[in-house]
Formats: structure tokens, sequence, C-alpha cells
């Protein structure tokens, strides 16, 4: 007899029991879903059960056990493509307003009255689309690529109007263009602006409309008419006061991290960014400086390569540049060069605006070294700070403040109002 009180043959024939009872497939399926469930054979093999009656500890066991295998979660790495939240300056828009409802055609009918008369109703009119500015809007991203207005409703008989489409607003933020085959036709310039995008048609007549004396049962009744259909291109104006551009990998996306709420992706290789990101800086006074991350730019980017001249659109809508160079690069000034050559080639005097040289990076070894030769070769003060360590952000804070202050100086000088976000 075995130590453990059961005996060879017993075991053997609870195992065939097993086999019976629980299909071999299923088997299969259960202990590779629950691995850490003991194998149906090994749940019913006496020795297995004597251990469990004697201490019910493996159980709890095996949970912790499992627990302990699933390994922590990570927080995954940011996708540029999963991240929803990036800024739109520019929308395609195909609007149709709203049809008009059609007119109806009946005869009054009533006990005893003959000739009770025409008493179709006409239709209502279809809605019209409208796109209106509002201040708590701050980018295109919530504007779909389509709309189409409410229609109106038919006529009814005993002379009822149909019911007229109501309008369909498309808020979008003060300082949109509205352009049609590139003129420009509005410009929401100030919250509460408003602009018919597409006009809904006029609902159809009913006969009653058609009662004249020469025809005293007119059976006419007209349909209602299409709404208007229209392509629209909505831009922004200006999308934020400063606009950082550089190189891919120049770390565009971690300095504005560091100085912004916003989250852009991070990541070491080029081209992370695909969409503009905008972060708000704060200052006291509640004074705010918007600062957008426009996706890398390489020599040629004007001529479309990289990731198009599209974004060199951006850059044009920003009223002040912050230069980022990546300093652990060799000849980091050539960035630079590239980079205005590209401005200027996209739009002549683009490289002119007043404009802040960043040299990112100085925590590495190598930017150490590079800095004071880039220095050396330009006139205008580079700022060398880190986006990783934090390592002299104030310089660049205060030296963003600077420019925002002249931007308001001058748009004040000019009579314009100036952004505020
Ligand atoms: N050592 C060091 N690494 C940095 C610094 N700033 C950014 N990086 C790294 O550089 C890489 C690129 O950073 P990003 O912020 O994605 O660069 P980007 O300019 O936004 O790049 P694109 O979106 O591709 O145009 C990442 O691996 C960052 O961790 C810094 O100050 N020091
Ligand atoms: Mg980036």
């Amino acid at each position: 007899m075995p130590a453990n009180g059961v005996s060879k043959r017993n075991k053997t024939q609870v195992s065939m029991l097993t086999s019976r009872l629980v299909p071999t497939l299923t088997r299969v399926i259960l202990e590779r879903k629950w691995p850490w469930i003991p194998a149906a054979d090994t749940l019913l093999d006496p020795h297995y059960l004597f251990q469990q009656q004697a201490s019910p500890r493996p159980l709890f066991l095996s949970c912790a056990q499992w627990s302990n295998r699933q390994e922590p979660k990570q927080k995954r790495n940011l996708s540029e493509k999963k991240l929803k939240r990036y800024f739109v300056d520019h929308r395609r828009v195909f609007v149709t307003g709203g049809n008009g409802g059609n007119g109806m055609s009946c005869f009054h009918s009533e006990p005893r009255k003959e000739y009770g008369g025409p008493d179709g109703g006409d239709g209502g009119d279809g809605g019209h689309v409208i796109l209106k500015a509002d201040k708590h809007v701050r980018s295109l991203s919530s504007v779909l690529s389509v709309y189409r207005g409410f229609d109106g409703e038919p006529g009814g008989s005993k002379n009822c109007y149909g019911r007229n489409g109501d309008c369909l607003y498309i808020r979008v933020p003060p300082g949109t263009l509205v352009k049609e085959e590139n003129e420009i036709v509005a410009d929401l310039s100030q919250p509460g602006d408003e602009y018919i995008a597409a006009l809904g048609g006029a609902g159809g007549k009913g006969n009653r409309f058609f009662l004249a004396n020469d025809n005293r049962a007119p059976v006419t009744c007209t349909p209602g008419q299409q709404g208007q259909e229209r392509v629209l291109y909505l831009e922004l104006k200006t999308m934020a006061h400063a606009g950082m551009v550089g190189f891919p990998n120049a770390g565009k996306s971690s300095l504005l991290r560091a100085i912004s709420n916003a989250k852009p992706a991070v990541a070491s290789y080029p081209f992370t960014t695909l969409n503009p990101h905008v972060g708000i800086v704060h200052y006291e006074g509640y004074q705010q400086v918007a600062v957008a991350d426009i996706p890398g730019i390489i020599r040629g980017a004007h001529q479309n390569r990289g990731l198009g001249f599209a974004f060199l659109r951006h850059i044009e809508r920003c009223r002040f540049l912050l230069f980022v160079v990546d300093l652990s690069v060799a000849e980091p000034w050539t960035q630079l060069e590239d980079l205005k050559y590209e401005l200027e080639k996209y739009e002549e005097g683009l490289s002119q605006r007043p404009h802040a040289i960043i040299g990112n990076k100085i925590d590495l070894p190598q930017s150490k070294v590079n800095f004071p030769q880039l220095q050396a070769r330009l006139e205008q003060k580079v700022i060398p700070l880190s986006a990783l360590t934090g390592e002299n952000l104030e310089e660049l804070l205060l030296h963003l403040k600077e420019l925002y202050d002249d931007y308001v100086e001058t748009e004040g000088k000019q009579g314009r109002e100036p952004l505020n976000w």
C-alpha cells in the first residue's frame, strides 16, 4: 500500500473516469485558459484531493502566483496616431442646406358642403447651415467634414403649413477665415459673428396658393427646393502666439511638455509629431501665451519633402517663432540655416518674424562642445537648455514673455486686438 493510502489501481480507475466525464478537447481548452487550475485529471487525482483536504492553502497560493505572474501594467508609449487631441487649424467642409418641404394638394372635405375649395398647405423651408464664431472653441477639431441642414416638413390638408427646418450651427473659433475656391468669403473675427454657409431650400406651395378667379379648383402643388450645396475651406488666421520650428527629433514636443500642460507624443524616432499641438504657458496676471509644437521640418520641405509644405502653413499662423536646434548633432548651425531657408522659400519674410533661438539637449556632453561654436557664429543670443532635465527653462520662459509683450505692443500700435487665449 502506498504511503498516501491510494493504490495505483484506484488512481488509474479515477483517471479513466475523468477522461470519460470531460472530453479531451474541452480539457485542453480549460487547461490553456486557466493554467493555474490543475488539470482535470489532477483534480480528480485522489493524491491531489488528499493534499487539498490536508491544507486548503494551495488554491489561494495558486491565485497569488497567478497575480504575481502577471506583468506590472507599464505606461504605454504615447503614439501620435492614438492621440486625438491635436490642434486643427484648417478644414474642408461640405455643407448642404435642408430641403424645403413639399406643398400639399387636397380639397376641403366636410359633410353637406360641396366644392369646399383647395386647402393644401405650403411646405416648410429647409434650415440653413450657419457658421458661428464662439469664443469657447479653440480649434477646428470639432468641425466635421460634412453637414446637412434640417429639412422643412411637407404641407398638410386644412391649410396646414409645414414646419420650417431649424438652422444648424457649426461653432468655429473667432478668427476663422471662410474660403471658397481660394477666395475669402467671410472673416469671423469677433465672437458671435455668423455666416450662412448653405441656404435651406424654400418650401413648395400647396394647391391653395394657386387659387385664382379663373381657376377655383387648382390641383397644382410644387415640391420643395433642394438646399444649397457648397464646399468651404475653413482656416484659422492665428494658430498660436509662438510656433516651435525645428528638425525632427530636436526635442520640440519634449519642450512643449516641459513648459505647458500639453501632452504631445515624444519618441526617439523622427516625425513622431504628425499634427500640431498647442500648449498654454501661464504667467502672472492671468496672462496666457499659446505655444504650438509643429511637426518637424527637413531640407526640401518646401518641395513637399518630409511631411510636406502643409506644415509650413502652420508656422505662417504663428505670431512669433522659436527655432529649436539640437545641440548634440554635428554642426548645429546648419540646422538653423536650413530651417530659415525653408521658411523663406515658402513665404518671403517668414524667417524674419520675431524669434528666439533655442539650443536643446545641453545636458549631453557633445552639446557642451557644440554650443560655444554655434553661439560664435550667430549675433543673436542662443538659449541653451534641456527639455529633459529642465535646465535653464526659466530663461526661455522669460524670453517668451518678452516676445509676447512686444507682440501685444505692436498689435496695439496697429489698432488691432491681440490674440487672447
Ligand atoms: N538628452 C536629451 N534628450 C532629449 C532632450 N529633449 C528631447 N530629448 C529626446 O529627443 C528625442 C526626440 O524628442 P521629441 O520631443 O519627440 O522631438 P521632436 O522635435 O518633437 O521630434 P518630431 O516630433 O519627430 O519632430 C526623444 O527621445 C527625447 O527623449 C533633452 O533636452 N536632452
Ligand atoms: Mg514632436
